[in-house]
Parts: C-alpha cells; structure tokens; sequence
C-alpha cells in the first residue's frame, strides 16, 4: 500500500515534471523564435533602405501591445517567468524595428528629397507601375501622418539616373520579372551595380547626411530622447523585477505571495493564491494587450490588400511570429490543463492563438500574391534583346 502510494506519487511526480520540463523548454524555443523574429524585416529594410511593406499602425500597436503586456505580466502573479522576459524582449526589439522604420520613412529619405529638391530634380523618380504608384500613395499617407515633414516621394530609392531612358526603365521591369522577386530591392540593387551613376548617388547620401535640415534633425533627438526613456525604463523595469523576485525586501507578504505565484506553474501542486487586486488589474492589461496585438494585424492585411502585392514585407517574420506564438500557447497549456491555471493566462492564450490564425493569413496573402505575380510573370510583356 505504502509502495503504491508511493509509485503514484512518483509517477504523478514524473509527469508533472516531465510536462514542467516540455512547458519549459517550449517556452524557450518561444523566446529564441521571438528574439529571431523581427531580424529578417529589420535586412529587408535595411537592403531596401524603407520599410515601405510595414504598416506602421501594425509596429505602433505592437509597441503598446507589448507596453501592456509587460505591465500585466508584472501585475498578474499567475503568469511564466518566460512570459515576462519575453515581454521585456519583444519591446526592445520593436522598438529598435520602430526606430529603424521611422528612420527609412522619415529622415533617411527626407535628407535624399531635399538634396533632391535643390540640385537634380529627376534623381530619384521611380519606375513602377501606375498601380504601384496609386498603392503607394496610399501607404505613404500612411506613414505622412507620423510627420510634420514634407510628403516623401518614394522611400525606396531607385538608382540615381539623371535622364531616365526607356531602355532604363526595361532593364528594371525586366529584371523584375526575371527573378519573379517580390521585393523590389533585387531589382534596385542590380540596377545601382550596374548603374554609372552610382557613386553620384552615394556622393548625394554623404553631403546630404551632413546637411541635414532642421525637421530631421529635430525628428531624430526626438527619437533619441524616446530610446533613451525606453532603454532607462526597461533597465529601472529590471531593477524592480529582481526586487520582486527577492521575498525578503521591504514587504515580505506580498513579495512572497507573487514570487510563489510566478512560480506556480513550476513549482505545481495547489498553490494557487487569490487574485489579488494586482491581479486583476494584470488580467485587465492582459485583454487590453490581446486586444490591441489582434487589431494590429489588421492594418497589415489591409494594406496588404490595398497594396496588392507585399512587397518590402519579410514572410519570415510573420513565420517566426506564427512559431512564437504556437509555442508559447503550448508552453501555456502543456503545463496544465486545469482551469483553474488557464484563467488567468486566458488573455495571453487567446492573444497567441489569435495572432497564429491571422499571421497564417498573412502567409497565405504572401502564397497568393506570389501565385498572382507568377501567373503575371507568364505573360513576358517585356524582354531584353
Ligand atoms: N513586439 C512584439 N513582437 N511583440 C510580441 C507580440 C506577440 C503577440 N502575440 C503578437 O504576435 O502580436
């Protein structure tokens, strides 16, 4: 009877560790997909020098998002360790994706127009599509509401051509439809190699960084000062986690009873505690921070579709994002099954489960534009003799 009891107990021991160690480790396969995750958009941003294919609704929600994520993980006991540091990763990130973005769409190429402006007027006109034009007029209103600046004409710069030949503008389309690219930056970088005048083009990019006008450089403290804050937050934010985690500093009850209860899902048995107003007040952050996230992708899709193409868009984040998402809903749930447990981390699960669905979407627009391009590219309207 004895042994029995003590078999059970054993068994039931093994497997809750067994599920502590599968929870665990999906937890952090989570945390490296998410820290991987936004790298791929910030090389294609970076190569195309825009970021022209993201919406910047979608970034500035994911940086609320993640503000109210981290302030519910912090509040809401019940909820993984990995859950927080996650937090605290996805906000740095984004909000070094947030300044690059800014960056591209708003200094970068504002130095490039009013070079522009002032000394050869035809340098960067750009050869897309009379569609291309009209979508893009729409993402730039887009991003011109984040700007008391001038309008840009085009965040991607096309190769520095002083009189645009026709032979030019075929030799971009052409190899455009050669590769059956979506991104424009295969074609822009060929053509800049191949180009004559592209050492104009970066003599233009040098005296224009020391030129700079009095908006950008204002554009850019502004931005400074908000990194700043960010980063000072994030290393205060640390500073009062490791408190939080230390039971014995200024109030032990209350530090003991979250630490325990950050631990739970660790430590198992019945040790769930009571919410608490901390913790309610961290379920209500957790549906803010669901809400927000889920309404984000939304502008994505949508320019997506305005755009008809998604181009300058990198599919691996959003397979990165759909990863993370999966394996965190799965480091959620293999833990425990019991309501009891799920409750508290039902905003968090919905928030991932939802954004699998729709960053799934957001493939499946990749897949259909590639089909639609494909079928497009058949046609060879276009050829170099
Ligand atoms: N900045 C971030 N990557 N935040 C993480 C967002 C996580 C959220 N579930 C989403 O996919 O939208």
């Amino acid at each position: 009877m004895t042994m029995r009891a003590l078999e059970g107990f054993s068994l039931y021991h093994m497997s809750s560790s067994t599920r502590e160690t599968v929870s665990y480790t999906l937890g952090v396969i989570s945390v490296i997909v998410w820290v991987v995750a936004e790298i791929p958009q910030l090389i294609t941003n970076y190569t195309a020098k825009s970021a022209k294919g993201l919406s910047l609704t979608f970034l500035f929600t994911w940086i609320i998002g993640d503000i109210f994520n981290l302030l519910g993980c912090i509040l809401e006991p019940a909820t993984l360790p990995t859950q927080l540091y996650m937090a605290v990763l996805y906000t740095i990130i984004t909000v070094a994706l947030g300044s690059q973005t800014i960056y591209y769409e708003h200094i970068y190429h504002g130095q490039y127009k009013r070079q522009d402006e002032s000394e050869t007027p035809a340098i960067f006109e750009r050869s897309d599509s009379v569609e291309e034009k009209a979508n893009d007029a729409e993402q730039s209103d887009e991003y011109d509401d984040f700007s008391d600046g001038p309008k840009m004409s085009s965040p991607i710069p096309f190769p520095g051509q002083p009189q645009r030949t026709p032979n030019s503008e075929l030799f971009y389309q052409s190899a455009r439809y050669l590769s059956k690219s979506f991104t424009p930056t295969a074609g822009s970088v060929l053509a800049q190699r191949a180009s004559p005048t592209s050492s104009l083009h970066e003599d233009l990019l040098g005296s224009a960084a020391i030129r700079q006008s009095a908006p950008a450089i204002k554009i850019k403290s502004s931005f400074c000062l908000v990194s700043t804050l960010t980063f000072l937050g994030a290393i205060n934010l640390l500073q009062s986690l490791d408190r939080r985690v230390d039971p014995l500093i200024s109030n032990p009850r209350q530090q003991i009873v979250i630490y325990v209860g950050r631990k739970l899902f660790q430590v198992g048995g019945e040790q769930m505690l009571e919410e608490g107003a901390a913790g309610s007040l961290g379920t209500f952050l957790g549906w803010a921070m669901t809400f927000i996230y889920l309404g984000g992708r939304l502008p994505q899709i949508c320019l997506n579709i305005r755009r008809g193409h998604a181009e300058g868009l990198n599919p691996l984040m959003f397979l990165f994002a759909l990863m993370g998402n999966a394996t965190y809903v799965g480091s959620i749930l293999v833990s425990s099954l019991e309501w009891s447990r799920i409750k508290p981390n039902l905003p968090w699960l919905v928030d991932a489960g939802g954004c699998v669905l729709l960053d799934a979407f957001i493939l499946l627009q990749f897949m259909y534009f590639r089909f639609w391009s494909s079928l497009r590219s058949d046609y060879k309207p276009l050829a170099i003799a």
